[in-house]
């Protein structure tokens, strides 16, 4: 059965139409990347199944089970997890401390077990020399770590990262990635909005296009990419 799966999810803002009867679904352990144009309704489609936004229209499936009324807490609890384009730790808190409330809150972990919990998803983001380190003041590489470990923390079976490589220098994006991969490879099904398709095509098994809101396609990175009308609206922005 599909860990997720949206079914005709439709949301207007006003008159602009930012998700257009969208309808996909993604299998444990899989790995989906979202393209498209900006403005094209990626983000808004990850706050649909996030349930920041509610749709006018469809349904959000978790695990075959309706999730569609579900606030957000309960969705990370349900075993969605996401980072953000723009990070958004406690910044006065240091990197362990703000896993710990995501441990604690998002992931349900008891009080004895969460510091080796913690300790496990620093080691594996790549961020145990600086967990002490207040998390307002670490450069960005590091920002999206964190990003990435405070979803993990929540302990996802799928996680939505949106737009995670973004800033980052080549050789910090293959450091990303490998980390990405090291998740993946656990286990944890993906879902990853980006616009530096590199990064992305290296990880995703199947990719989805939107424009306008609404689906142009899905299917094998290379064969989404060799499509004419895809390549058009990506025309001199492929990386
Ligand atoms: N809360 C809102 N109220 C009104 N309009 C909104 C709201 N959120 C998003 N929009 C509009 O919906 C459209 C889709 O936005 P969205 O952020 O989903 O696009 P996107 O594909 O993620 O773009 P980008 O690549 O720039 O992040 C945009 O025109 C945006 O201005």
């Amino acid at each position: 059965m599909a860990i997720l799966s949206l079914q005709s999810v439709s949301k207007s803002f006003g008159a602009l139409k930012v998700s257009d009867s969208v309808s996909f679904e993604v299998q444990p352990g899989e790995a989906l990347g979202i393209i498209g144009p900006n403005g094209a309704g990626k983000s808004t489609l990850f706050n649909l199944i996030t349930g920041n936004i509610a749709p006018d229209q469809g349904k959000v499936l978790l695990d075959g089970r309706d999730v569609t009324r579900l606030p957000p807490m309960e969705r990370v609890r349900a075993g969605i997890g996401r980072s953000f384009q723009i990070p958004q730790p406690f910044v006065h808190l240091s990197v362990y401390e703000n896993l710990l409330v995501a441990a604690r809150f998002g992931g349900e972990v008891g009080a004895a077990e969460a510091p080796g919990f913690c300790m496990d998803i620093l080691a594996q983001t790549g961020l145990a020399a600086v967990a002490e380190k207040p998390s307002g003041g670490l450069p960005l590489l590091q920002r999206k770590r964190l990003e990435l470990a405070r979803a993990m923390a929540t302990k996802p079976r799928v996680i939505l990262l949106d737009e995670i490589a973004g800033g980052l220098t080549d050789a910090e994006c293959g450091e990303l990635i490998a980390t990405i991969k090291a998740i993946h490879a656990e286990g944890t099904a993906i879902i990853w909005i980006e616009h530096v398709l590199h990064a992305l095509t290296s990880v995703v098994g199947r990719l989805m296009v939107l424009n306008f809101g609404r689906m142009l396609m899905i299917g094998a990175p290379d064969q989404v990419m060799a499509s004419p009308e895809v390549r058009e609206i990506y025309l001199g922005i492929e990386a």
